[in-house]
C-alpha cells in the first residue's frame, strides 16, 4: 500500500474528482458515510458524539457525519470551533445539517460542561491535511481541553495539530485513540514519537481514483502482504542454498543457535555455524541439521574459513569484541563475494570505524534497530530526519537497511522505504534480532534478491508474533515460540498467494 505525501493525495483527490467523476461534495459524502458506518459498528448509541469542526473540509467531513450519525439514531452534537463560514462543502454541509436533529453547541463554556461525561465521543474535525502551521490561541486551549476531557475519542483523517508528513513541533495535538484515515496512511502514522496521538488507525477506502494511485511513485510503502518464492518441484538441497551463521562464542551460543535455527525454518537447503572449539557441543546439540564450521580459537571467534561455496553469510549476533573477530570481520567484508546479513556486534564494528562501510559490497544487508543506526549514522532528533539518512545512506553504499522498530522501515539501494506493517511488543525482546537476521538467511537462496528477502523476513518475522499473541500474552512470548510459530506464517502467505 503507497504511503502518499499530502500534495499527492490532494492530487489523488483531484484527479478522481475529475476523472470519476464525482463532485467533491459527493466525495466528502463517501468518506463521511465510511466514518459514520465504523462509528455505528464499533459504538452502542449510549455515546453520544460531539464533532468539534473547523473550516475546511476536515471540518465538512465533520458535518457531514454529524448529519449521518444523527440519522442513525445518535444523539449527536457539533461545535463550530472556527465559525459558520468555510470552504465550499463546509458550507454545503452546514446547510444539509439544518434538519433538527443536530444541536449546535454554543459556546465553550458550554462545551465545558460534557467534559466528565465517559459517554461522549469526541469527533476531532478540526484540521485534517490542511494544517498548514502550528495550532495556537483559543484553538490550542480547546484541543488541550478535550485532550483531558473523559469519554472516547476519534480524529478524522489525522489527529489535530499534527503535520502528515513532517516533524510536528507544535504541543497541542488532538489525542485520538483512534484515527480514522482516508484511502492512505499517513507518514506521521508510522513515526515512534506520535503514538500518544494517532492511537489505533484504520484506513478507509474512499474509492480514489486507481489509475491515479497506480501510475504515481512514492517513496513509503507499508508492505502488507508478501509473495513467498517457492523452491521447484525438482529441487535438491542446492537449490534452497547453504548459509553460515557467524555469531556468538563462549557463553554467547544463544544467539547463534536462535539464528540457526529460524533459517533452517526459513528454507535453507544446508545451515553451517561457525563455531570455537569450546561450544561446538552447544550447536551440535541443539540443532542436529547444522554443520560446523570449525573455528580453530577457543572462545571468540577469529578464523577467516572457506565461505568460497556459501550462497549467504549472517555476521553479528554475540560475537563480541575480541580484536580477532573484529579481523575476522573486515576480512570477510574484503573477501566473502556472497551475500551479507550484518546484525548487532558487526554494526557496532562498523559504528566504531565507519570507514569499514566503504567495502559493504553492493546489496549488503544490515538490521539496527534505532540504537544501533544512531551509533552507525548520528544521532537524530526526530524519527522524520532517522528515515531521510536511511533512505540517503542505503543510497549512497548501495545497500538494503532494515531499521527495526513498531513499523520495521526497509530502505532500498534506491532510496525507496518500505514500511512492515506486522508485528508487536511482544517481540522487543532479547534474541528477537537474532531469529530475524537468521531468517533472512535462511530466505535469501531462494528469492536471490537482498530487498525482496528483507521484505518478506521482516513480514514473516512479525507475522509469527501476531500469532503468537494469539496464544500467549504478550509479555511471555519467546523468541523460540516467533521460531515455532513461523510455519503458521509461512502457511498464511502462501495460501494468500
Ligand atoms: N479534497 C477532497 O476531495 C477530500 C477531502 N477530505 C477532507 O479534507 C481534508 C483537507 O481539507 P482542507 O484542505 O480544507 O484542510 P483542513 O480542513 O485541514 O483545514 C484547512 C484550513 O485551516 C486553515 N489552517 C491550517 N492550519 C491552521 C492553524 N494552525 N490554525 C488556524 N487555521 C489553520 C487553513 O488556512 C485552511 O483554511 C482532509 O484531511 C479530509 O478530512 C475528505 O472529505 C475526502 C475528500
Ligand atoms: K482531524
Amino acid at each position: 500500500m503507497k504511503i502518499f505525501t499530502v500534495d499527492k493525495i490532494r492530487e489523488a483527490d483531484q484527479f478522481t474528482i475529475e476523472n470519476e467523476p464525482i463532485s467533491s461534495l459527493n466525495l466528502m459524502e463517501r468518506a463521511s458515510t465510511q466514518v459514520a458506518q465504523w462509528i455505528l459498528k464499533y459504538f452502542p448509541k449510549y455515546y453520544r458524539p460531539i464533532i468539534v469542526a473547523g473550516k475546511g473540509n476536515n471540518g465538512g467531513d465533520g458535518l457531514a457525519i454529524a448529519r449521518m450519525l444523527a440519522t442513525f439514531g445518535y444523539q449527536t452534537k457539533v461545535y463550530l470551533a472556527m465559525g459558520t463560514d468555510g470552504s465550499d462543502d463546509f458550507n454545503a454541509n452546514l446547510e444539509r445539517l439544518d434538519n433538527g436533529r443536530v444541536d449546535i453547541i454554543e459556546g465553550y463554556q458550554s462545551l465545558k460542561e460534557r467534559a466528565i461525561d465517559k459517554n461522549i465521543l469526541w469527533i476531532d474535525a478540526l484540521f485534517g491535511s490542511g494544517l498548514s502551521r502550528p495550532i495556537e490561541g483559543g484553538l490550542a486551549e480547546l484541543i488541550d481541553y478535550i485532550n483531558k476531557a473523559e469519554g472516547k475519542k476519534i480524529a478524522i483523517d489525522i489527529p489535530s495539530g499534527l503535520f502528515a508528513d513532517q516533524p510536528t513541533e507544535g504541543k497541542s495535538i488532538f489525542q485520538a485513540d483512534t484515527t480514522l484515515s482516508f484511502q492512505f496512511p499517513k507518514l506521521a502514522f508510522l513515526i515512534p514519537e506520535n503514538e500518544a496521538y494517532v492511537g489505533d488507525w484504520t484506513i478507509l477506502d474512499i474509492g480514489l481514483s486507481r489509475e491515479y494511485i497506480d501510475q504515481t511513485e512514492s517513496s513509503f510503502e507499508l508492505t502488507k502482504h508478501i509473495k513467498l518464492t517457492k523452491a521447484s518441484k525438482f529441487a535438491h538441497k542446492g537449490d534452497r542454498g547453504r548459509c553460515t551463521i557467524i555469531a556468538g562464542g563462549y557463553t554467547r551460543m544463544g544467539a547463534a543457535v536462535l539464528a540457526a535455527r529460524a533459517a533452517l525454518h526459513s528454507g535453507i537447503g544446508l545451515i553451517t555455524v561457525q563455531s570455537c572449539q569450546k561450544t561446538i557441543n552447544v550447536v551440535q546439540q541443539s540443532i542436529p541439521e547444522a554443520l560446523i564450521l570449525k573455528d580453530c580459537n577457543e572462545y571468540s571467534l577469529g578464523d577467516f574459513l572457506e565461505y568460497g561455496n556459501q550462497d549467504v553469510l549472517v555476521v553479528g549476533p554475540a560475537l563480541g569484541f575480541a580484536e580477532k573477530t573484529k579481523k575476522l570481520f573486515v576480512e570477510i567484508l574484503k573477501n566473502y563475494k556472497g551475500q551479507l546479513v550484518l546484525d548487532a556486534d558487526a554494526l557496532t564494528y562498523l559504528s566504531e570505524n565507519t570507514e569499514l562501510l566503504q567495502l559493504l559490497p553492493k546489496g549488503t544487508i544490515l538490521t539496527p534497530h534505532i540504537g544501533e543506526f544512531d551509533r552507525l549514522f548520528g544521532k537524530h532528533d526526530n524519527h522524520f530526519d532517522r528515515l531521510k539518512k536511511l533512505q540517503q545512506k542505503a543510497k549512497k553504499h548501495q545497500i538494503i537497511i532494515l531499521l527495526k522498530g513498531k513499523y520495521s522501515a526497509i530502505a532500498s539501494p534506491e532510496g525507496q522505504i518500505y514500511f512492515n506493517s506486522t508485528g508487536n511488543n511482544s517481540m522487543a525482546k532479547g534474541g528477537s534480532g537474532d531469529v530475524l537476521a537468521g531468517m533472512i538467511g535462511g530466505m535469501f537462496p531462494l528469492t536471490k534478491n537482498p530487498l525482496q528477502t528483507a521484505i518478506n523476513a521482516a513480514f514473516l518475522h512479525g507475522l509469527s508474533g501476531d500469532i503468537a499473541t494469539d496464544t500467549y500474552d504478550e509479555d511471555y512470548v519467546t523468541p523460540s515460540i516467533l521460531i515455532e510459530n513461523l510455519h503458521l506464517a509461512q502457511k498464511m502467505c502462501t495460501q494468500t498467494q
